[in-house]
């Protein structure tokens, strides 16, 4: 099988949701390369906490199972987090379809999900392994369906403040310009991490310095080495490390210099207008570049990803691949 998905951007781009059937109720979920739950609000949850959301009702729904001996508990590298319980149940994707997947019924969600009032859960593609229901760890969507899919892969089209799509099974050709340019994956850590190669800022010239990445669909922002963040905003008038906004800002009127990263030995360019990520204040605004401290790896999120086409190669040698929109 094979299908399509639309995906519609948040404010900002902060994140982007795609609507996915479970027990035949639509829910609007993040698509989350970056972590391996499926998860959703559910009527297990404090009705205030249901509010403005559409949520998963496991006893409605005439195909799910409890799995009463799992449950499962997940935090986000943003000090979010969810937690609940476990049915099996048919989960539809565009026109793909698992019969029986690991539907991760949530009873708590952290406040910062109850904010975005228009997701309604996260739909996890990054590796099983990382997967979090205990005793008995499950499988991604994609994980479930990928012996049934055309090709073993799906692809992200994501788009800067318009409608984009995830495709299951197949490349669309016609969804870039250009060659897509591979990079090989270590699943060690269940993600979809590789090496960069280099960078280079506006029309300077390209630095070669390898810099360990991941390509996170479910992050906003485009995490880098400090060295190479504070290169960037050198270029930049005005810019700024602001500890009380926690990163760097810039001037709102900045023309801000393109970034880009070497990735598969290709140039993989992020227009600067695109690192002008949100208004703090009538002149201030937030970088979409921001310092990878802490994290343990870069992370190419929708900043990064909304320039690119993206191949999440999933075959026994799994590969991303990156080509210009
Ligand atoms: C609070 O919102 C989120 C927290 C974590 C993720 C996954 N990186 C996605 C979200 O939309």
């Amino acid at each position: 099988q094979q299908g399509e998905v639309s995906n519609t951007p948040e404010a900002h781009d902060q994140s982007y949701l795609c609507p996915v059937t479970v027990g035949g109720q639509t829910l609007n979920l993040d698509f989350d390369t970056g972590s391996a739950d499926l998860w959703v609000y559910s009527t297990l949850m404090p009705t205030s906490e249901q509010r403005g959301h559409s949520v998963y009702n496991p006893d409605s729904s005439s195909s799910s199972n409890a799995q009463s001996d799992n449950s499962w508990t997940i935090q986000y590298s943003d000090g979010s987090g969810a937690s609940g319980t476990v049915y099996a149940d048919k989960v539809v994707v565009g026109s793909v379809t698992a019969t029986s997947q690991a539907v991760e019924a949530a009873t708590s969600v952290s406040s910062a999900f109850i904010k975005e009032t228009h997701n309604d859960g996260l739909l996890g593609l990054a590796f099983s392994s990382i997967n979090t229901v205990q005793p008995t760890q499950q499988t991604t969507f994609f994980d479930t369906v990928k012996s049934t899919l055309a090709k073993p892969l799906f692809t992200a089209h994501l788009k800067k403040g318009a409608p984009g799509s995830y495709d299951f099974g197949y490349i669309d050709t016609s969804k870039y310009t250009g060659s897509i340019t591979y990079a090989h994956v270590d699943t060690s850590n269940g993600l979809w991490e590789f090496t960069a190669s280099g960078y280079a800022v506006g029309s300077g010239s390209t630095v070669a310095t390898p810099y360990d990445s991941i390509a996170d669909t479910g992050t906003s922002l485009l995490y880098l080495p400090t060295e190479i963040v504070a290169a960037y905003y050198g270029e930049v008038n005005g810019a700024m490390y602001d500890s009380s906004q926690g990163g760097y800002t810039v001037p709102c009127d900045s023309n801000l210099p393109d970034f880009v990263a070497i990735i598969g030995g290709s140039r993989h360019t992020v227009p600067g207008s695109y690192i002008n990520y949100a208004p703090i204040s009538e002149t201030s605004c937030f970088g979409g570049i921001q310092a990878n401290d802490g994290i343990g790896h870069s992370v190419f999120g929708d900043v990064f990803l909304k320039s690119q086409f993206v191949v999440f190669d999933g075959s026994n040698s799994p590969r991303v691949g990156f080509a210009k929109q």
